[in-house]
């Protein structure tokens, strides 16, 4: 049984979930913040279930040989090492709506909080003070609100400005005029934005081209009395710079949500006069925790049940109902891989995968992940379909795909075609309605072969005699040939054998076969069927 540690504060739908969905679950709300301890008990989970405060880094990994999945109850996945996870094939997958609301509603109460200073002059009244002069405020409707990062929370935000009787610029270079349009509001260059915007509030990822996207450079073009909010990620403003120019009056005020260091315990943002912060409750409300618990926890469990993957960043999606139907075309591409990654000994420079007819309309990029998953896994036994696109990458091999139109008497099939400085080799298979995978085709040359555990492969001259030769020498020794599958491209020229066996052959014995006549090339080979 599949087991998960729940080691941030999630609803408890989540564990009932998985209890329900056959997963053993331990909640253990607190211990995330406990590095050494996460460290100490990471070891015996298969899944881990998260939201911001536990840090899944490379040493957390390296300590987890079980982990299969890590699930983040929200978006931002800035508290994970996605890199070193899909090193070690660990699925990292969040909720990327489940929250969206609740965010930009938070965005909204930041907005009108800091046009009206209405902490402060909460504090001053129940202080007894009754400072009615001192908190003149602004008005929303009309003015303009500029949103940097336009994707779910930001066209959230961008909705609720328009129904405010904003005027909405946004700044993304992902946001098309034609979304734009349909949101009623004006794509801008990040410089106008600035130029124009009585409002500003951070709806992106922190990356490197967004990190500190305002600083005193960019403060300097703003409007004198600019409010700015940031419900996204500390990092994405630069806080000193942000805090000088709330002191010298240039920023009006400030609605923060989030830190550059989290917890935030000091900041140059504090005792500010009009800066509203919130210890990173953007996705605080009770809907938006239950929809991630909820959410994060069937992911999770869809996946260590029934192999069904969904949001995850680091692996291409497979459905519940997709699952069945891609499974034997996953095992083939995955066979056709290591049957290239079995007889490739130099450094692989391209992989070119055709998919043609049945399996062109079928998930490519699970079927790309799996056949290179294959192909890596003779050099690196960790590698798996997770793992196997980053480790391809890094190793500089060139990946494309090709998908065609039905074109030859089967479905459809795979073909894989692997590329070194000294050759090309192409290996082509397909699966029957039994599920079975088949080889259809090896380096252009038609047979049509099951495949076996234990099989040798054979190169060689179309001449007469090279079968005799071959099934002499394995009689001499005893050993049982189970099935013989024989190839050639045209009479005389090259051939290709398929020796289905019991059992694995000593390295001395398959010496002895090189060192026949007839053949040109034997290798021994597995696969895990
Ligand atoms: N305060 C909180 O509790 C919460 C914070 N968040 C954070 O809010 C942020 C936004 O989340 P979503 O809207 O769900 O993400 P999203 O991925 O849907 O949208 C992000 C948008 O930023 C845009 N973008 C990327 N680089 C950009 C750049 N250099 N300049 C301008 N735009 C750029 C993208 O094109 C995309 O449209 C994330 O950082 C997330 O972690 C999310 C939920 C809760
Ligand atoms: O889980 C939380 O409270 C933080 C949510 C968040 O920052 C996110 O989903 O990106």
């Amino acid at each position: 049984m599949a087991r998960v540690l729940v080691s941030d504060k999630l609803s408890t739908t989540a564990v009932q979930i998985f209890k329900d969905r056959g997963v053993e679950v331990d909640y253990l709300p607190d211990l995330g913040k406990d590095k050494d301890k996460l460290l100490e008990v990471i070891g015996q989970y298969d899944g881990l279930a998260i939201r911001s405060a536990t840090k899944v880094t490379e040493k957390v990994i390296e300590a987890a040989p079980k982990l299969k999945v890590v699930g983040r109850a929200g978006i931002g996945v800035d508290n994970v090492d996605i890199p070193a996870a899909s090193r070690k094939g660990i699925i990292v997958m969040n909720t990327p709506f489940g929250n969206s609301i609740t965010t930009a509603e938070h965005a909204i109460a930041l907005m009108f909080a800091v046009a009206r200073q209405i902490p402060a002059a909460d504090a001053s009244t129940q202080a007894g003070k009754w400072e009615k002069n001192r908190f003149m405020g602004v008005e929303i409707t009309g003015k303009t609100l500029g949103i940097i990062g336009c994707g779910n929370i930001g066209a959230i935000v961008a909705s609720r400005g328009v129904g405010l009787k904003m005027r909405v610029v946004a700044f993304d270079p992902f946001l098309s005029p034609e979304r734009a349009a349909t949101l009623g509001i004006e794509k801008v260059e990040l410089e106008e934005l600035f130029r124009r915007a009585d409002f500003i509030t951070l709806h992106t990822p922190l990356t490197d081209r967004t990190r500190n996207i305002i600083d005193a450079a960019a403060i300097a073009m703003m409007k004198d009395g600019v409010r700015i909010i940031n419900c996204a990620r500390g990092g994405l403003v630069a806080e000193k710079d942000l805090a000088d120019a709330i002191r010298s009056g240039k920023v009006a005020g400030a609605g923060v949500d989030v830190f550059e260091t989290e917890p935030a315990t000091d900041s140059p943002l504090f005792g500010l006069d009009n800066v509203v912060c919130t210890p990173h409750l953007g996705a605080s409300t009770s809907e938006a925790q239950e929809n991630v618990a909820l959410q994060v926890a069937e992911q999770m469990a869809d996946y260590l049940v029934q192999g069904a993957v969904s949001n995850a960043l680091n692996m291409p999606s497979i459905s519940a109902e997709e699952a069945p139907i891609l499974t034997p075309y996953v095992k083939l591409a995955e066979i056709l891989g290591s049957f290239a990654g079995q007889l490739t000994e130099e450094p692989i420079k391209e992989v070119e995968i055709l998919f043609d007819g049945s399996p062109a309309g079928m998930n490519t990029r699970a079927l790309v992940a799996a056949a290179l998953a294959g192909l890596l896994k003779p050099q690196m036994q960790s590698v798996n379909m997770v793992s196997a696109p980053l480790m391809a990458k890094e190793r500089g091999i060139a990946v494309s795909e090709v998908r065609r139109d039905k074109t030859g008497v089967f479905d459809g099939y795979v073909q894989l075609t692997v590329k070194t400085e000294k050759q090309s080799r192409s290996v082509a298979g397909t699966c029957f309605s039994d599920g079975k995978p088949r080889f259809i085709q090896i380096k252009g040359i038609n047979m049509e072969a099951d495949v076996g555990s234990h099989m040798l492969y054979t190169a060689n001259k179309d001449i007469p005699g090279v079968i005799g030769e071959l099934g002499m020498t394995f009689g001499r020794k005893g050993i049982n040939i189970a099935n013989f599958h024989l190839g050639r491209d045209h009479e005389g020229g090259n051939a290709i054998a398929l020796l289905y066996l019991d059992g694995p052959l000593s390295e001395e014995f398959l010496d002895e076969v090189r060192a026949l006549k007839a053949i040109g090339q034997a290798k021994l080979l597995t696969f895990d069927v």
